[in-house]
């Protein structure tokens, strides 16, 4: 589902993130992506939803070639793609109910739809009862379960979480890996850049390790392998 290959991202100022990626990601599986800050972590994740374009290379993610992809099916390509930030990145006027229904107001659901989705994958979420609560209602690991429900609310093929645990404390970082584990084993793809070596440690996926903009360890159920 994900296929890189001989990719390379140099940017405007002439920073070289990516080295030459080749890389092979089946549907349904769960990838931690490890390295030093400044690696080029990602900027390899971004290329998966056409953020960045690679300078030079294939990325094919689902069967849309982004190297070549127009401008105008990008939209469509990226739906196919849910994406979680560290800093959760909430529309701070909306309701978590809103929040969640945006993402698929803009393609245009009949609203009996966008209730019915919103409300399912906020109870996934555990959040049904904070529908009507703005994101300062909420306490950090709440803000991103929403943050994660508008990410799956369409039932992306893949999930994209670039250190999603980030600013949380270690109780929650563990509610919300629980809830990817959970979204993972559903079918969807799971590509979570992180710098906990505890949760890597704890919970042993696919681990590919990034430095100086190459691929240094792809392992089937690897360990974070860098001191903290
Ligand atoms: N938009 C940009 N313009 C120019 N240089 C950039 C841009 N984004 C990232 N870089 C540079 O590319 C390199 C890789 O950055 P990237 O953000 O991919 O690393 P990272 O591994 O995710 O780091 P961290 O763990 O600190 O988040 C760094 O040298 C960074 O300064």
């Amino acid at each position: 589902m994900i296929e890189m290959k001989g990719v390379y991202k140099t940017y405007p100022n002439g920073v070289t993130a990516l080295n030459g990626i080749d890389v092979h990601i089946d549907q349904g599986e769960f990838v931690y992506v490890v390295g030093p800050s400044g690696a080029g972590k990602s900027t390899f994740t971004k290329l998966m939803f056409r953020e960045e374009k690679a300078t030079k290379g294939s990325v094919k993610v689902n069967d849309y070639n982004l190297s070549t992809i127009k401008e105008r099916h990008v939209p469509y390509m990226r739906r196919h793609v849910g994406v979680v930030y560290q800093d959760f990145r909430l529309l701070p006027r909306l309701t978590v109910y809103e929040n969640v229904a945006f993402a698929l107001e803009v393609i245009e659901e009949s609203p009996n739809q966008i209730r019915r989705r919103v409300m399912d994958v906020l109870d996934q979420v555990r959040l049904k009862n904070k529908a009507r609560f703005i994101p300062d209602e909420l306490s950090g690991g709440e803000q991103q379960r929403v943050s994660i429900a508008r990410a799956i609310v369409n039932h992306p093929k893949l999930l994209i979480a670039d250190e999603p645990t980030g600013n949380l404390d270690p109780d929650t970082s563990w509610e919300i890996m629980h809830i990817l584990e959970e979204i993972n084993a559903s079918g969807t793809t799971v590509l979570m850049a992180t710098h906990s070596q505890e949760i890597v440690n704890t919970i042993r996926r696919r681990v590919i390790a990034i430095e100086d903009g190459q691929i240094a360890r792809d392992e089937a159920r690897g360990e974070y392998g860098y001191e903290i």
